[in-house]
Order: C-alpha cells, then structure tokens, then sequence
C-alpha cells in the first residue's frame, strides 16, 4: 500500500538536544491524525520536518510513496503539503484576498477563484477587501487555511490552529474546517494539546512522549486501552491503583476487578476511566466515604477514599457523576466497577 506520508527512524537534533527519536509511523490517504503529548516533546519540530522546513538528522519521510528527505531532498515549496500554523501567520498588511492569492500561482490569481477559496472555509467573499485585523480570531484562521488550501496540497499540516481561540468559537472552526479538508479529502495532520479535541477530530491518535512516538491508533483505542500508566493519564482522566493480577482478575481497592487480556500477571497497576466507577449508594460493593465534591455544571468530581480491607493501604478514586448529586462529603458510599480494567507491569 502507498501512504500519504510514511515517516521511518527519524532523529533530529538542535546542538546536544535529542528532540526526535527513531519516530516511524505511517498516514493513510484522506485520514485525519491527531499529535498529542506534553508541551516541548517535539511535535512541532515533526510537523516542520515533513512539511520540509528543517531537514532530519536521520531517518525518510515519504510523500505518497516518494522520498522528500532522507536519501534525497525536496524543498518546502516542491512538496504538496499546506502548513497552518497556531497564530495563521497572515500578513499584517495586505488584504485577506492578497492573503489568499499568496497561495495560488500568479495566473490563477483571480477575484472569483479567491471568493470561491473563501467560500470553501465559509467566509463571504467580501472579506476579500479586509486586513487581517478586521476579522476575528477564527476567521483569520480559517484565511490561514484558504491560504493553504489554494496550493492544492494533498497533505494539510494544522500546528494547533485553534488553540488561540475561545471555546465557543473554537469548536464551530475546528467543525468548519474539518468539513472542508473531509470534502476536499485531504489527508490531515493536527497537533493539538487538547486531548478532547484529538479523540474528536482525527481517525488517528499519536501520543508523543520526550521525542518519541509512545503510541497511535484509534481514539477508541488509544483511551480504553493506552500503553502505559503516562499515556492513560495524558489522554484522560486515569484512576490508577495497586493491584494482584491473576487469570484475568485483579484484586485491588475496588475490590475484584476484570482486566482486558494482555499477558500482565502478578504484582501490576490496574488503570480505569472514572465513567467507568459507579457510585451505589445501597452499600453493595466496596465501600467508601467522600471526601470531596467538586461541582463542575454538567457534571460532578467525587473524591471516595475507599475501606481497605487489610486495614493499612487506604486509596482514594475520582468518580465521574453526570448531573446533579445529593451527596457531600462524608457520605458513606459503595462502588460498582463497569467494563475492564487495564493491567500494566510495575
Ligand atoms: N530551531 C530550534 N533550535 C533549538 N531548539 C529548538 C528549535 N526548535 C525547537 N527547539 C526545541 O525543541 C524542543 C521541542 O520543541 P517543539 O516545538 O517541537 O515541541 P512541541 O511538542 O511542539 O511543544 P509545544 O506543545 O509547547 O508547542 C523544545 O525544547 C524546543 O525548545
């Protein structure tokens, strides 16, 4: 099969600093995959190597099927990829239209082929004659990617094109432009530090971890079934606990908890999801008190220290509770664990 972009054993560095290590991954045409991981573990500088703007120490990147570095070497503008980058990067002074004609070849700079690059991103046409400071944060980002659309590229790089705008406005763009690339069936790269916003947006999820690559794969799996203890707590919230694991069983705080097969035996942490923690209040169960409650509108954060049964390790879970509650701290309580849990080696 040929990928959009096949990406082996890259390393790059800037003076001592390993920033990318051995990253190898492969993106399937008109997939959308998110980048997710801690601020400084490199993916902006992974984004700036495949659209060609730095060159890798070593290791290929490949653009359907066809080498650009690594063993050859094809510059930014020989490279069918759009960049779009956190602040859109227009030109202060020229018109949106200018903006926009700046990704087209000079002949096909035309008033009609412009308004028809805005329209795609859903901008009247006669945002043309305005300066970039006239528009809002979200329209200027969506000229960022008429801008880049109107190079044709088969892939679009987003380095978190939304992360300046407000909630509101945030969603409605992120929707708006995953509509455009979805129907012009670009192949899309998004790195984002909004974790909701990766399991939302992309097929693909990639978790960066310290310049390496931890884990890819679907939203679904990457947060019901993450590689280790960091990436659980990265892509979500993550109760975490001590546990024996024995025949696909683990005894833990929550009591004698089913774990998703995957070879992990004895002594290990088991990871759950807090949705996955009910809260009973007919004292079946483990049994616990709240200790805290922290109301956030839709839903509510319950801290329960739990009972332990040998009388010297006491754990505290976070449970998730949609709509309102009676409970406040103090409360005795019991827990019902819904699903797996995910066991992983101390
Ligand atoms: N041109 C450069 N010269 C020297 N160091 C650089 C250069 N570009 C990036 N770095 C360093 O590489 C590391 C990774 O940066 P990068 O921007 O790729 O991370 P990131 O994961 O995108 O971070 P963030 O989420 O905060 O944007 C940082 O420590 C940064 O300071």
């Amino acid at each position: 099969m040929t990928y959009a972009l096949e990406v082996d054993g890259l390393d790059k560095s800037f003076g001592a600093a390993a920033i990318l290590r051995r990253v190898a991954f492969a993106v399937e045409a008109g997939s959308t995959t998110a980048i997710v991981g801690p601020s400084g573990c490199g993916k902006t500088t992974l984004l700036r190597l495949i659209a060609g703007f730095e060159k890798p120490d070593a290791g290929t990147i490949a653009l359907a099927g066809r080498v650009v570095a690594g063993g050859g070497w094809t510059p930014a503008h020989r490279r069918s990829v759009g960049y779009v980058a956190q602040d859109g990067a227009l030109f202060p002074h020229a018109t949106v239209g200018a903006n926009v004609g700046f990704g087209l070849p000079r002949r096909a700079r035309t008033a009609s082929t412009i308004a028809e690059l805005l329209e795609m991103v859903s901008l009247d046409p006669s945002y043309a004659a305005r300066r970039p400071d006239q528009l809002s944060g979200g329209q200027q980002q969506r000229v960022a990617l008429a801008r880049a659309l109107a190079r044709e590229p088969e892939l679009m790089l987003l380095d978190e094109p939304f992360s300046a705008l407000d909630a509101g406005l945030r969603t409605n763009t992120r929707r708006i432009v995953a509509d455009v690339l979805a129907k012009a069936g670009i192949t899309t790269i998004l790195v984002t530090h909004d974790q909701p916003e990766a399991l939302s947006f992309a097929d693909r999820v990639a978790v960066m971890s310290a310049g390496r690559l931890a884990q890819i794969g679907t939203p679904r799996e990457i947060y019901s079934t993450p590689i280790d203890v960091p990436t659980a707590q990265f892509i979500g919230d993550a109760v975490v606990l001590s546990a024996h694991v024995d025949g696909g069983r683990a005894r833990c705080a929550l009591g004698d908890v089913a774990v998703a097969p995957n070879g992990v035996r004895g002594s290990a942490r088991v990871m759950l999801r807090p949705e996955q923690i009910e809260v009973t209040t007919d004292g079946a169960g483990v049994t616990g008190t709240v200790v805290d409650v922290e109301y956030l509108g839709s839903e509510m954060l319950l801290g329960i220290r739990l009972d332990n049964a040998d009388g010297v390790v006491t754990e505290r879970v976070t449970v998730r509770r949609f709509g309102a509650t009676a409970l406040t701290p103090g409360d005795r309580v019991g827990i019902r664990v819904l699903g797996n849990a995910v066991a992983y080696e101390l």
